[in-house]
């Protein structure tokens, strides 16, 4: 804690300045109070602050104007709103609009200490615009990929729940573990889940936990993901594969900050920030009523998207360097170069697989290659449709003469396209190309063995 700093509080009700006041001064901090807008700006002209907590609904405006003019001054100043009981849009909005954390009446006052302790650490960070060395992880100097790294660094400033969007393998988890790192939870645990890979009939207990005899082969009392998060980040990855009946709990314990584990008479307080990730478009999914419009609201609150490889060749030379030395250093060999031959086949290979798939070709071609040297054949970069006979650009003139196989062509490049996009999954490869499994199965085996 900077003990320089004092915390401000503004709320034009007496009883609530006083509990915050005494509440803070218990644990330490110096407070300064405000019950207006007006005489809150007063205050912040005049000195700087460690955070700032405020009243949503003030005499002479809305703790939102505080966010606004605290996000144009250099200091950056966390704000924490309060806000009334249910008032979830509220809350919603103020993180939208640059909000550290909310914090709803009536007080509870383990969750204030928690946001406060977290807040005040804020100071010990680099500031918002600055790029951090943890940030360095993520390998990328094109102008999206410094815009991204830009916003993770103010992201990870905040308490918001994050939903990381991108393709598969375009380093969405490498976003995560950054915004965890660079922010106030960085020295509690970030627990991913890949919410595809539980089984449904264990998901309760593995999100929640399990009390002893709760059901056969609960041997123990087991502490489930959100508690293992507690006091720092749960990353819940494919989110969008969650069954329906889990996205109802998993909005209940968000929203009450507590989980109840399987077998339990009682709720656990958890204090975990939610960060969430798919490669497929959430909204479609809440469209098609495969995702729950609440939840859908409550995890995206602020969405953060990772381009693709193909968003960002110039930046292919960057990472498959930075590849090939990790590897080689893992394997104790000298670092493997990149021929011209190979240099041109990655900048024009599409990458459905993305960064995943550049590091999957280039772990290969180091096993396959003579002489420290990679070359374009060494790669065996698969044909993504752009030869010649499955290319439908190539022009409609192709189908002269040959509709069927031209039309088979393209369905044949589309299936093997979906398939790479989807790393051989047909359920997910059938959904990428709107068909049922059946259809897909059928289809594909018809034209794959054509
Ligand atoms: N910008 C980057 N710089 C360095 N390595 C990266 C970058 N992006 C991704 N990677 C690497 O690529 C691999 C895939 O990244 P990651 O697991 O974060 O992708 P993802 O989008 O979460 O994938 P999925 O959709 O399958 O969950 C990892 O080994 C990661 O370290």
């Amino acid at each position: 804690m900077n003990p320089q700093k004092p915390i401000l509080i503004i709320d034009d009700e007496p009883d609530i300045r006083e509990l915050l006041e005494l509440t803070l001064m218990r644990m330490g901090y110096h407070t300064h109070s405000a019950d207006s807008l007006a005489s809150a700006f007063r205050l912040l002209d005049s000195q700087h602050f460690a955070l700032c907590l405020t009243d949503m609904k003030l005499p002479d405006g809305s703790g939102l104007d505080i966010i606004r003019n605290l996000q144009e001054r250099p200091e950056e100043t966390p704000v924490a709103v309060i806000t009334a009981f249910g008032s979830v849009d509220l809350a919603t909005e103020s993180l939208k609009a640059g909000a550290f954390d909310f914090i709803s009446k009536p007080i509870d006052l383990d969750r204030l200490r928690n946001l406060v302790r977290n807040a005040v650490s804020l100071d010990d960070k680099p500031a918002a615009d600055s790029v951090g060395d943890d940030t360095r992880q993520l390998i990328g100097e094109t102008d999206n990929m410094v815009a991204l790294r830009r916003q993770i660094a103010k992201l990870s400033r905040s308490q918001a729940p994050v939903y990381i969007s991108g393709e598969s393998g375009s380093g969405k988890e490498v976003v995560a573990r950054l915004i965890h790192a660079s922010g106030p939870r960085a020295d509690a645990p970030f627990v991913p889940v890949n919410c595809g890979a539980i089984p449904s009939e264990l998901m309760e207990s593995e999100f929640f936990g399990h009390v002893k005899g709760s059901f056969t082969g609960a041997h123990n009392d087991k502490a489930g993901l959100f508690e293992s998060a507690d006091g720092g980040t749960l990353f819940l990855d494919e989110i969008a594969d969650l069954p329906l009946n889990m996205q109802v709990k998993l909005l209940r314990a968000i929203q009450n900050k507590s989980v109840r584990p399987v077998g339990a008479n009682r709720e656990i307080p958890v204090d975990v920030r939610l960060l969430s990730a798919t490669h497929k478009d959430l909204a479609t999914q809440v469209e098609k009523g495969h995702f729950r419009t609440d939840l859908f609201y409550r995890i995206n609150v602020i969405e953060v998207k990772v381009p693709s490889l193909r968003e960002r060749v110039e930046d292919i030379p960057l990472l498959a360097n930075a590849i090939l030395n990790r590897l080689s250093a893992e394997w104790g060999m000298k670092t493997p170069q990149l021929d011209a031959s190979a240099q041109t086949a990655l900048s024009s290979y599409p990458f459905p697989g993305n960064v995943r798939e550049l590091e999957n070709i280039l772990e290969r071609a180091v096993t396959l290659c003579d002489d420290d040297t990679i070359t374009a054949g060494d790669l065996q970069l698969p044909d993504t449709g752009t030869t010649p006979s499955t290319n439908p650009a190539k022009g409609i003139e192709a189908a002269f003469g040959d509709l069927e196989g031209y039309l088979q062509d393209i369905e044949r490049a589309a299936i093997e396209a979906a398939l790479a996009k989807s790393h051989g999954n047909k359920t997910e490869a059938a959904e990428l190309l709107g068909l049922s499994f059946r259809q897909f199965r059928y289809r594909a085996k018809k034209i794959l063995e054509d």
